[in-house]
């Protein structure tokens, strides 16, 4: 049974009704003007008011690249969670879940009750898809149906991969975009299921399937997401790709476009989000004009799963605790197709940018330890080890300055799957993206409710190279990435963001005994949260 929290908000600034959830919000800002030594502080407030759509759509996903590592095993582990599955191993009986889930596998505190802070999962702060529910398609120019391409992935045990192979081998991948150049020459052999035609046709063949997978199985929308290879970056060329209608005019050319781009523009004109987990620069100029144009989402670029995601934590913790980074050196060595094509040069350096750039927000903001312009030594290294198959190996080590001359050096060793690391990133970037579909904001004084920027910069939590609104920071601290989506989603109940203060506990008195809720004043009481059974549970909270 799909357990899951029902949560009313108390408040008389939140208004439910079957469509939306209406929030009225204030938005608490601190503006700053720096004179040299002298800083004037001004604290902001803004009334907003959000609202969320309630009905949560049937969401189809569309793959590219769903024959390799990452579709075939995100495909399969929501077949897996979506049938019960279970299997044999040697170190006993696993059971289908999405750990790796910041929505489905973490949790958000709502608040505090009697018996202390009260988490509840994630998923369960605003009404949204349940990633069981998402129906899967997608191209690949490799041929193979998703049974074997499932077991070409080495990823999942024979015994889940038998109990899985029948409803997978039925899915077939559709012929794809491939223009050589743009990755390794090494996937060349797996280039069997190409299409043809110019450029333009091959777009609107793209689009054609796009509206078939929406016709065909009845989803309410798509979302249509790149997991294919790395791709060389792209060059931006004034009159090619520096407009939306230059990039459009350059595909009817057939020319100077990759099929990363391609798709983006594809989808956009379909009017579905699209989603960037390479590293490849896919949003070109022109193509984020068009998006926003079209006011669809896009989002990317890069999964952050493994190394790079311990790179934005670590790098965190030491520059927020005062010692200095002055050497990193993240090496990995990986032996799936995604390493092979990586072996490339042009495709190595689209990830080597993606990797390196991680620490530059964490870095300027501590003048202290570093001047301006000054960074740390930083190395990337991958290498491709066949062998080892998806099971990547990463060894980083990071060297740091510490106080009076001190040295201090950490060195990890991480291995894991890749693609189990990469699978949940995928669900939370649709799942997030299609609740965003949902939301729209409506600041004090204007008529309108507004969407976010077509440039989705909430999904940063999830991205290695975060893609933001042009002159807008880009944050990749971690825990800042993960605080912006609680305390949006907080605002979209018209909750206070979470401010760790626990005033109420340091104090001589604890102030908290008489609360305050509404502006009335209020006690503490047990409320019984239902939790998607008949048992209540026994947390309590501010009534
Ligand atoms: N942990 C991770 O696995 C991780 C993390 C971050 C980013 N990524 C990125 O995700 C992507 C996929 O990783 P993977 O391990 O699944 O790699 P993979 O090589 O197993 O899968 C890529 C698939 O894309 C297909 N493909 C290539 N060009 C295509 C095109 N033009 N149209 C359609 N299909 C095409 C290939 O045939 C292959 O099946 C890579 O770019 C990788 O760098 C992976
Ligand atoms: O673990 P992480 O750094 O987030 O990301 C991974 C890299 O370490 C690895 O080298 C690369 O092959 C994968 O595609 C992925 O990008």
């Amino acid at each position: 049974a799909r357990m899951s929290v029902n949560i009313h908000i108390n408040s008389p600034n939140v208004q439910y009704t079957d469509a939306h959830i209406t929030a009225r919000y204030s938005y608490q800002t601190t503006s700053v003007h720096a004179e040299e030594n002298n800083i004037t502080v001004t604290p902001c407030s803004t009334e907003v008011t959000f609202r969320t759509e309630r009905r949560v759509p049937r969401l189809g996903v569309m793959l590219v690249g769903w024959g390799g590592n990452n579709g075939t095993t995100v495909t399969a582990a929501v077949l897996a969670n979506s049938l019960g599955l279970a299997w044999r191993t040697k170190t006993g009986l696993k059971k289908a879940n999405y750990f790796g889930s910041l929505l489905q596998a973490s949790t958000v505190c709502l608040g505090s009750g009697p018996e202390g802070d009260v988490n509840i999962p994630f998923r369960d702060l605003l009404p949204m898809v349940h990633p069981n529910d998402i129906v899967f398609d997608g191209w690949d120019i490799s041929s193979m149906d998703l049974g074997r391409a499932m077991e070409r992935a080495q990823v999942f045990d024979w015994s889940l991969q038998e109990q899985l192979r029948p409803y997978m081998s039925r899915m077939k991948p559709r012929p794809s975009i491939y223009i050589p150049e743009f990755i390794a020459a090494n996937q060349e052999s797996r280039a069997d299921n190409v299409l043809t035609g110019t450029m333009a046709e091959q777009v609107e063949q793209i689009r054609a399937d796009i509206r078939d997978f929406q016709q065909s199985s009845g989803v309410d929308k798509v979302i249509i997401l790149w997991t294919a290879n790395t791709e060389r970056f792209t060059d931006i060329i004034p009159g090619v790709n520096d407009s939306a209608d230059s990039l459009l005019a350059a595909i009817q050319a057939g020319e100077g476009v990759s099929p990363s781009t391609l798709f983006a523009v594809a989808s956009i004109l379909e009017g579905c989000a699209y989603l960037n987990g390479s590293p490849q620069n896919t949003f070109v100029p022109g193509l984020i004009e068009l998006a926003v144009q079209k006011r669809v989402f896009i989002g990317g670029d890069d999964f952050k799963s493994g190394q790079t995601k311990i790179k934005s934590v670590l790098v965190d913790f030491l520059v927020s605790a005062g010692i200095k980074p002055t050497s990193i050196v993240s090496y990995n060595h990986l032996g799936n197709n995604d390493g092979k094509n990586l072996s490339a040069p042009q495709q190595f350096r689209s990830k080597e940018i993606s990797k390196s750039n991680v620490v530059d927000d964490m870095v300027q903001s501590n003048h202290i330890l570093y001047q301006p312009g000054e960074k740390p030594d930083h190395c990337v290294v991958i290498k491709y080890v066949p062998y080892v198959a998806d099971s990547k190996r990463a060894m980083d080590e990071y060297t740091s300055e510490i106080m009076m001359g001190g040295t201090n050096t950490i060195a990890m060793h991480n291995t894991c799957e890749d693609s189990l690391l990469a699978s949940p990133i995928i669900l939370d970037l649709v799942i997030l993206t299609e609740l965003c579909q949902r939301v729209t904001v409506r600041p004090q004084g204007e008529e309108e409710f507004q969407s976010f920027h077509s440039v989705l910069a909430l999904l940063a939590f999830l991205c290695k190279a975060p893609l933001v609104p042009p002159g807008t920071p880009v944050v990749n601290a971690f825990f800042r990435q993960r605080a912006c989506i609680e305390n949006i989603m907080r605002a979209c109940l018209g909750l206070p963001p979470q401010n760790y203060m626990l005033l109420e506990h340091k104090l001589q008195k604890n102030f908290l005994s008489q609360v305050t809720c509404n502006g009335e004043v209020a006690t503490l009481k047990k409320v019984a949260l239902m939790n998607g059974t008949s048992k209540p549970l026994t947390n309590g909270f501010c009534t």
